[in-house]
């Protein structure tokens, strides 16, 4: 299933036999990916397949029962990983009562980026007109775009981004998609979690979830070739097809 080339270099995240169970269920078993250096990798899966608690591993904040997860090399959560790993969350974990440069700026510290980065994140997620305004009285999609500046200070290596466009109008997303793509090709490591499968046509590597295993790992045009689909959504719907009739039969 892995489509990793041997002449990339190692990769940026490396996961094997992973194992996570949350409550009584088991959401990850026996899981292993690749992620490619310089990739820009969709998560896409119906909701509660698992890609959250997937990317909480990477970060190293998930709760593991078995199996390894290596970032840059690392294991998972490692000191030494703090300012080279950027994780956005889907619940923007920024303060509503400073405004997005305060905010900023504070996470410039506590990284120990440079302060001349604030702007050049602000530019980045097109929030120079909003940049002086309180937190709490912004939109959602000003607030996620806050949030997204602030895994960008400090020029991580990793981004690990949990729906970073939900709520965003379509100009935006685009806009968005765009910047992941100048980052990817600056060579930071992107793996991007989306429910909107028209977004998956804008990854370069998509990494399909269902039940917590597995499905694909492909680009799309492999993923299009292999099931005869027209798009990513019908791509993704004849590979459950599939899998159900493995199962069953
Ligand atoms: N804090 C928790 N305690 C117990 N179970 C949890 C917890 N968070 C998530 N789960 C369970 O783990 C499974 C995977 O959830 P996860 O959030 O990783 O899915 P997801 O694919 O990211 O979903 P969504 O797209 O809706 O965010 C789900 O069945 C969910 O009910």
């Amino acid at each position: 299933m892995m489509n990793y080339a041997a002449d990339d270099g190692p990769p940026a995240i490396t996961i094997r036999g992973l194992r996570v169970a949350r409550g009584a269920q088991t959401v990850l078993d026996d899981f292993d990916l690749d992620v490619r250096r310089g990739s820009l990798t969709g998560l896409l899966g119906p909701s509660g397949s698992g890609k959250s608690t997937l990317m909480r591993a990477i970060v190293g904040v998930q709760r593991t029962a078995g199996g390894t997860v290596e970032v840059l090399g690392r294991p998972a959560g490692d000191r030494e990983l703090r300012d080279r790993v950027g994780y956005v969350t889907q619940a923007p974990s920024v303060y509503a009562d400073l405004t997005a440069r305060q905010n900023l700026r504070y996470y410039a510290r506590v990284l120990g980026a440079p302060i001349s980065d604030v702007d050049r994140a602000i530019e980045q997620v097109d929030l120079e007109s909003h940049a002086d305004h309180l937190v709490g009285r912004m939109s959602g999609g000003q607030r996620s775009r806050v949030s997204l500046a602030t895994a960008l200070l400090g020029e991580p290596e990793v981004l690990v981004l949990d729906e970073p466009t939900v709520g965003l109008d379509p100009v935006l997303r685009v806009q968005l998609w765009e910047l992941f793509h100048r980052l990817a090709a600056d060579g930071v490591t992107l793996l991007v979690s989306s429910h909107v499968m028209d977004e998956a046509e804008r990854c370069e590597r998509l990494v399909l979830l269902r039940d917590g295993a597995l499905l694909a790992d492909d680009t799309l045009p492999a993923l299009l070739a292999r099931t005869g689909a027209a798009d990513a959504e019908g791509a993704f719907l004849e590979l459950i097809e599939k899998a159900d009739s493995e199962v069953s039969s």
